[in-house]
């Protein structure tokens, strides 16, 4: 779960005016959410500020129950590891095979070695790629990546999810897959956030949705 109240966001660099402007949402533990708007709306800037990678420049933030803005850096730390993100660009480290990548979360978490094993060999054959296990990310295609980034944002359970186009490079089965596991993660008390510009996906899977247009909340539910 996520409370935002009044958040505002300036980039550094801002040229044009701030990314986020006074929004305030909640979203509660197991619910999933469309995140919708049109390019440049604010989406990745309020992911990345769900995922603790920026802070707001203004308001409330409480991510699974702990207020962000002054946590210190072990507590966000610590937080962190119970999100998991699936990024645009999937950010895969391309000297690490793709079972090294999946497994990189368990590995933080101190988890065994056979018990990483287990799960990740598990979920890669899940996404289909179980037969790609040694493979490096640039070995791989981009629908392939994806599914290596979803499968490491996942394989540790994590309380909240948030994935940014997760859609983009995988073909219509892939994409029916992946709702089918976002719903199961849900209903197992993942809260799930996922920003999209695929309207026939959001239109055959009908959720309640946070919309921004220029930075602004114009529709949430
Ligand atoms: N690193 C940055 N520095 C300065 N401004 C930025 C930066 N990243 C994004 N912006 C600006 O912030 C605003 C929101 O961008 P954001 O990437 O959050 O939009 P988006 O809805 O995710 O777009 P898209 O659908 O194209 O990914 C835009 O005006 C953008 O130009």
């Amino acid at each position: 779960m996520f409370r935002l109240q009044d958040v505002s966001y300036l980039y550094p660099a801002a040229q044009k005016g701030a990314a986020l402007n006074h929004v305030s949402v909640a979203v509660a533990q197991g619910e999933f959410r469309w995140l919708l708007g049109p390019s440049g709306a604010g989406k990745s800037s309020l992911l990345r500020i769900l995922a603790l990678e920026a802070r707001a420049s203004s308001g409330m933030v409480d991510v699974l129950g702990v207020p962000v803005m002054q946590a210190r850096r072990g507590v966000i730390a610590r937080l962190r590891q119970r999100i998991g993100v699936v990024y645009q660009d999937f950010r895969l480290l391309d000297d690490l095979s793709a079972f090294d990548n999946v497994a990189l979360p368990l590995r933080l978490q101190m988890r065994p070695e056979s018990e990483i094993r287990h799960e990740v060999n598990a979920i890669m054959k899940w996404v289909g790629l179980g037969s790609r296990l040694d493979a490096l990310p640039p070995q791989l295609s981009g629908g392939e990546q994806q599914r290596v980034a979803i499968a490491r944002a996942v394989i540790h359970r994590p309380a909240l999810l948030l994935a940014d186009e997760p859609t983009n490079a995988l073909d219509d089965r892939q994409a029916t897959r992946l709702m089918t596991m976002f719903h199961r993660l849900a209903e197992l008390g993942t809260t799930i956030v996922v920003a999209t510009h695929n309207d026939a996906l959001v239109r055959k899977y009908p959720a309640h949705a946070i919309e921004l247009m220029q930075g602004y909340l114009v529709q949430e539910g």
